[in-house]
């Protein structure tokens, strides 16, 4: 029997193994982040390590846009993990690097050694993201780390749900391929950002257009188990290929 776990079930597995000094929490997020590459590389072959490419040729793209909270943790390790892979990786935070939680912020940091980290508010106007299509090729990805099982209160219509509609405004015409932005293939990390991890449905609070939509995921790596919110609702939609991933939980 599959088990399915409310946001709440998942802080408590994680709880019990942190205090029962099974895990530590950054361990379970490099876990997470690494299951994320993996996932990756399992579900699109074609796009294995570079490592093994020819040095010649143009290294492979990825932008992360990480969140102010543990999500955008893992997506600081998955930016590491891919940048030493041979990947060219632009990494856009929403929020202050100061108030990341502890776990976040070393991965912040982790990351901060290797590239920028640039104000996500710049991501749609900076044109190295979504803007510029031709820059997005079809082996380029779109890491959403910007919010997992942690988002509590309706997305408010702040330039940065703004910004987020704005990506999926660049999605190619009606009937590309799903999830396809300006090119990309999208990963969400444990759960499009906006769905609620408990009911599937998007958290918009009344001042966000209500067309404004989570990305359409082409593939969504969760962690341990699948949450309700993934097969319930706008879930289904927006996660694309649901893949669950053991963290040693
Ligand atoms: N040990 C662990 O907990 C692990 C967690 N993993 C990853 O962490 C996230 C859960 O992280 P958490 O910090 O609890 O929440 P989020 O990152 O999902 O986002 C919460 C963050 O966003 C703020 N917020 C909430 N609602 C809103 C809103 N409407 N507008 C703006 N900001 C909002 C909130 O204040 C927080 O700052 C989980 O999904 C995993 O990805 C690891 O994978 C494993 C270890
Ligand atoms: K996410």
């Amino acid at each position: 029997m599959v088990e399915i776990l409310s946001a709440a079930g998942m802080r408590a597995r994680e709880a019990a193994a942190i205090a029962g000094g099974a895990v530590t929490g950054l361990a379970l997020m490099e876990r997470a982040g690494a299951e994320v590459v993996a996932a990756i590389f399992e579900v699109w072959p074609e796009l294995g390590p570079d490592l093994a490419r020819d040095p010649a040729a143009e290294p492979r793209r990825a932008a992360v846009l990480c969140g102010p909270g543990n999500n955008g943790g893992d997506g600081f390790v998955v930016a590491r993990l891919l940048h030493d892979l041979g990947w060219r990786v632009e990494v856009f935070l929403l929020g202050d690097p100061a108030r990341l939680p502890p776990d976040a912020r070393r991965n912040h940091d982790l990351w901060a050694a290797r590239g920028p980290v640039r104000p996500y508010l710049d991501a749609g106007a900076a044109g190295a993201f979504a803007l510029d299509p031709a820059l997005w090729r079809e082996d380029s990805l779109l890491v959403d780390a910007l919010f997992g099982i942690g988002l509590t209160r309706p997305l408010r219509a702040g330039l940065a749900a703004a910004r987020l509609s704005r990506d999926t405004e660049f999605r190619l015409p009606q009937g590309a391929p799903r999830g396809q932005v300006a090119g990309c293939r999208v990963v969400a990390v444990d759960i499009p950002s906006g769905l609620c991890a408990d009911t599937g449905r998007v958290l918009r609070a009344p001042d966000l257009p209500t067309d404004w939509a989570p990305f359409t995921a082409d593939l969504t790596v969760t962690f341990h188990a699948p949450k309700i919110g993934h097969l319930t609702a706008e879930g289904p939609a927006h996660c694309g290929r649901l893949v669950v991933r053991p963290i040693g939980l």
